[in-house]
């Protein structure tokens, strides 16, 4: 193992929802390159050498009045930070009958027992979106399907769905690191029929889905419905997800524009995922 040093940012966030996920996403564009949340805040990773002492002065949320947020700084090793990440990263269950796990985990004894190494990608099922989706692909048949997800991150969505039935997955993400990670993943769970791209809406052309996944943000969203309606089969189902409550009759206007019908949604902790079908 390599000894890359990395910086670790301690912090402590109230209130701690949506805090935690603006401050993600503001780390996250400056360099930050992995994230662990815990009761308190979350813990922030860069690697030493992509590090400068004023980088935080880029991070807008850190002095908007409304928020709370103090935070220590050390430096640390990998080997330690990997072991900080395999204590903070717990089994996930979804419905009873799904385990998202890590490697280091014990197979416990579920029908769908995923095992997903996240390292920097989004989407181990703690996530409310990822949970919320994964609990759509239970509740849906999905034998036989033809099915794309867009945004895969580590691929957990895909994978499910492959699990359940699917006979072929395209899952796409622009970030080159989800597309490594993704790929990994498929293949720690033996997926046969799942094919990892790196790229976006771009990519997509003639194919045709039954169903199609997608749990990325509000605004990339709203400009991609469009392609994912014309690559709908007749009858074919959108579940979305990445966006709050509040964004639900922004979305929904979208898709009635394009044919998609709102079906029913989910919800946990302001979180949404929506189901739409063509
Ligand atoms: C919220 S994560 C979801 C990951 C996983 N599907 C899940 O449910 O946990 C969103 C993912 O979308 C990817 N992404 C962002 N913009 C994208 C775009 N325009 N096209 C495709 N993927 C995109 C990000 O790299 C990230 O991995």
């Amino acid at each position: 193992m390599s000894n890359t040093i990395y910086i670790e940012y301690n912090f402590r966030i109230t209130p701690l929802q949506p805090t935690s996920d603006i401050l993600i996403a503001e780390l996250g564009a400056i360099g930050f390159e992995s994230f662990v949340e815990n009761e308190t805040g979350i813990q922030a990773y860069t690697q030493k050498e992509d590090w400068q002492a004023d980088m935080l002065n880029e991070v807008g949320i850190l002095s908007n009045p409304d928020f709370h947020i103090t935070y220590e700084v050390k430096e640390i090793e990998q080997e330690n930070w990997n072991a900080t990440w395999e204590q903070n990263f717990k089994p996930i269950t979804v419905g009873e009958v799904c385990e998202v796990r890590a490697p280091f985990h014990e197979k416990s004894n579920v029908t769908y027992d995923i095992v997903i190494e996240p390292k920097m990608s989004f989407g181990t099922g703690h996530h409310e979106t990822t949970h919320m989706m994964l609990q759509f692909i239970l509740d849906h048949d999905f034998k036989g399907k033809t099915v794309l997800d867009m945004g895969s991150g580590t691929g957990v969505l895909a994978i499910l769905a492959e699990m359940r039935g699917a006979v072929s997955v395209d899952a796409i993400d622009i970030d080159n690191w989800c597309y490594l990670n993704a790929m990994e993943n498929v293949e720690r769970n033996h997926g046969k029929h799942i094919k990892v791209y790196e790229g976006d809406a771009s990519l997509l052309k003639d194919q045709k889905y039954d169903v199609i996944i997608a749990n990325i943000n509000r605004n990339i969203l709203l400009s991609d419905i469009p392609e994912y309606a014309k690559c709908l089969t007749e009858g074919g189902q959108l579940f979305l997800s990445g966006f709050y409550k509040e964004d639900i009759p922004l979305i929904t206007e979208k898709c009635n524009e394009f044919g998609l019908r709102f079906e029913k949604n989910q919800e946990k902790n302001n979180w949404v995922a929506v189901k739409y079908v063509f």
